[in-house]
């Protein structure tokens, strides 16, 4: 008998556009969602928009309760849920970028609340993700956490956000190159489950991101409605998998261990894309596609060095070598890279 399930939870409205912030009620009350909004966000998003989102549903008689974290952890999610409880809300709404939107939707998914994302940043691919990163002493907690059913994107708003967080969300996205080819390993030598749909999405994503590179430029809004919409994409990609594989493989194991060694060093996408291009050359050897992933990343102005990164060369290594041990997951880093291998990956790569 064929037993086999799955589920896939996918946003049912997703609104991408210049000035749709003002569309966020309307978002919200054609799903049907009843009682108090809880409007989270960290401090600049909330002046960005968070501020704004709140104005709308108070001026039509929702009576919005809001929260302000500073940090992804464990402990702000539970006081987003403290703070759910005590203002009884009927549905949370995560305002930023990857950090208020991690704590927005773990916090929902305990409480069993309606999310809705509101990303102030096109920097990271959690935006539509049923998937929280958070980290906790020596590892990283990819955990289930409940996907948006809605997605309200002002490309307005992502346009005047710092460049470089629009770099970070192509990284994020060029990385997934990597992380497909480290899951596709991983199912041919561990077994692990893998979906060819969900391969191919990430892959496709992050092909035509590169194809589109010419048009995503500075103080052009349009590249934030490219990169966005890219970084929708990948979140689907992840939502079909039912994990964080499609986009995340070893150059991801890279970042969040040099967020251990080197913690606020640079943004989540820089530091993804220069891991990739170090494990793109693990892959497939000095003559291989790394020149390619750096390149693409070059074109696309975000770091491709430690320099850029802000790291030096030590730490550079430290997270290399020890990457492997952030958590249970096949990579191309096997049981671990020697000093000697990963001095010299990231030396003929440029990295250092
Ligand atoms: N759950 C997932 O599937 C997933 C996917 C990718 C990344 N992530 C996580 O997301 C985090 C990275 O996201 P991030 O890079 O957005 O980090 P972040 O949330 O810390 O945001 C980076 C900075 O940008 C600022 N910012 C956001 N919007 C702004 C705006 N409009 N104007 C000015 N400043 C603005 C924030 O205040 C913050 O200082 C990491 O914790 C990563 O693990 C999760
Ligand atoms: O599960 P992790 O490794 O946090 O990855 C999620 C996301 O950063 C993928 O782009
Ligand atoms: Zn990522």
């Amino acid at each position: 008998m064929f037993d086999k399930s799955t589920w896939i939870r996918l946003p049912r409205n997703v609104v991408i556009g210049h000035g749709v912030l003002g569309q966020t009620l309307d978002a919200v009350e054609e799903l049907h969602l009843s009682g108090r909004p809880l409007v989270v966000s960290s401090p600049t998003p909330h002046a960005v928009a968070g501020e704004k989102v709140v104005d709308q549903f108070a001026a039509a008689g929702y009576d919005p309760a809001e929260i302000v974290i500073e940090e992804a952890s464990f402990d702000a999610v539970q006081r987003v849920i403290a703070h759910a409880e005590d203002a009884d809300a009927g549905f949370a709404i995560g305002v930023g970028g990857g950090k208020a939107i991690d704590i927005t939707k773990m916090a929902a998914d305990d409480l069993g609340l309606g999310f809705v994302s509101v990303p102030t940043a096109a920097s990271h691919d959690g935006i539509v993700s049923g998937r929280g990163s958070v980290p906790e002493g020596d590892t990283r907690h990819s955990v289930a956490a409940e996907p948006p059913l809605a997605v309200v994107a002002d490309t307005e708003i992502l346009a005047e956000a710092p460049w470089r967080l629009t770099t970070a969300g192509c990284a994020d996205i060029i990385s997934n190159y990597t992380a497909v080819r480290d899951w596709e390993l991983a199912h041919r030598l561990k077994n692990v489950p893998y979906s060819e749909y969900a391969g191919a999405l990430s892959q496709m994503t992050a092909e035509m991101l590169v194809e589109n590179a010419d048009s995503i430029k500075r103080n052009l809004e349009e590249s934030s409605w490219i990169v966005v919409k890219a970084l929708v994409s990948s979140g689907v990609a992840m939502s079909i998998a039912g994990s964080s594989r499609p986009a995340s493989g070893a150059e991801h194991l890279f970042s969040h261990q040099l967020d251990r060694i080197a913690p606020g060093a640079a943004l989540h996408g820089h530091q993804v894309g220069v891991g990739a291009i170090m494990t793109e050359y693990l892959h497939s050897g000095p003559n291989g596609r790394w020149r390619d992933v750096r390149d693409a990343l070059g074109a696309l102005g975000a770091p491709t060095t430690a320099e850029d990164l802000g790291i030096d060369r030590e730490t550079v290594i430290e997270a290399l070598t020890t990457a492997h041990e952030i958590r249970d997951r096949y990579t191309i880093l096997g049981d671990g890279m020697s000093e000697e291998a990963a001095i010299e990956a990231a030396t003929v790569t440029g990295v250092v």
